[in-house]
């Protein structure tokens, strides 16, 4: 092939022009399409990890029912546009759901009139509130006196969900969902996943350059036991296990974690006036009964003594996820944090 040259005595400089006249030919169509198409992929992988680079990607995690997907709706209303009313017309069959079953609406999908009529005798009965106020005793569903409360408006014609009854609804997560926003100049990525058993195995491909763990506790549940095998309650042994698996994991190590010990307004109401003591349930604990605070030091406490590495900095906070303004201010919180942790990893937009 390099018959063609004869090298011998020749500068360097000589040689690169004689190898380049001998590879020189025409360029066809299909290799220019082809460079064109690189050059645009070049093109769009470096806006893409530039656009990548202003990104704080935030995972939420904790046991089923712990609240994650109420602080995504929260986040979605706080920073984003809200819902529309199509968005909130499609949680309209979840929020009747608590008061009906199948076979209790009618081919319009509306709850039957007469089925109305006699859940509305029902709650106006006081020994119905009486025992729905005692639903501890046997799981009722945490929105359930707040749809009861309401079932005159939820019933009727027309309905269309409020935000408020959007933040009630419990719809189970199932995958792994996904939402942006933009404040603080940066782009902050919520994954929301499911916190059922079987959707813990998902998680795995939202681990990737997560900058920070949201851990939500669902403090109310101190007084479930924990189930046998792979249904999970989300009492507070089941979160204690999650959550420590969590911290042995190596793909967190450089992520921030916090803690958000969720449903104080529940927790209150049980410690102040249930008469289930957390004495009862957690025998560690010596403090008083009806002591809200101590109460909730003592279980956060739970979880902040199995942080293995002093120099990883966890925050902790109290919520009530459904209420706006305690998402607003602890999410302000959490964000300044979140950026404070990872400034030399992320730019701002
Ligand atoms: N009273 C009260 N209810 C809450 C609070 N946080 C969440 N809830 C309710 O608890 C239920 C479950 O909340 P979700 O946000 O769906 O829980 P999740 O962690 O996403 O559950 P999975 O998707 O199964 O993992 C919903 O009915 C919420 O309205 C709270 O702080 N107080
Ligand atoms: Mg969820």
């Amino acid at each position: 092939m390099f018959g063609c040259l004869d090298l011998a005595g020749s500068s360097v400089q000589t040689c690169w022009h004689a190898l380049r006249l001998c590879f020189r030919r025409e360029v066809t169509e299909e290799e220019k399409v082809a460079r064109s198409t690189s050059a645009r992929i070049d093109r769009d992988l470096f806006e893409h990890a530039k656009l990548e680079s202003h990104v704080v990607k935030i995972l939420l995690l904790g046991a089923a029912e712990s609240g994650k997907s109420t602080v995504v709706k929260q986040i979605k209303i706080i920073h984003s546009h809200g819902f529309s009313r199509r968005e909130l017309i499609s949680f309209k069959d979840h929020a009747q759901s608590v008061l009906a079953c199948d076979w209790c609406t009618g081919k319009d999908a509306e709850l039957l009139p007469f089925l109305a009529q006699a859940f509305c005798c029902l709650w106006a009965d006081q020994g119905v509130r009486a025992a729905a106020a005692r639903g501890y005793e046997y799981q009722l569903n945490d929105s359930a006196l707040y749809f009861f409360d309401n079932i005159g408006r939820i019933i009727g014609p027309n309905y269309v969900p409020t935000e408020t009854d959007v933040l009630r609804v419990r719809v189970r997560t199932s995958g792994v969902t996904e939402t942006q926003f933009c404040a603080a100049q940066f782009i902050f990525r919520l994954y929301d996943v499911g916190g059922q058993c079987t959707q813990k195995r998902k998680w795995l491909r939202c681990f990737d350059g997560v900058r920070a763990v949201l851990f939500l506790v669902d403090l109310s549940r101190y007084d479930l036991r924990p189930q046998q095998q792979d249904s999970s309650t989300g009492c507070i042994q089941d979160s204690l296990e999650l959550y420590s698996s969590i911290l042995s994991n190596t793909v967190f190590s450089s992520a921030s974690l916090i803690l958000i010990m969720n449903k104080m307004d529940l927790f209150q109401e049980k410690i102040l006036n249930s008469g289930r003591h957390l004495r009862i349930y957690v025998p560690d604990f010596k403090g008083a009964d009806r002591d809200v605070s101590g109460a909730a030091g003592f279980l956060t406490s739970l979880f902040t003594e199995h942080l293995t590495s002093p120099a990883k900095p966890l925050y902790h906070h109290y919520s009530t996820a459904t209420d706006t303004s305690c998402i607003r201010d602890i999410f302000q919180t959490v964000m300044d944090n979140v950026v404070k942790d990872n400034l030399a990893n992320v730019c701002t937009l």
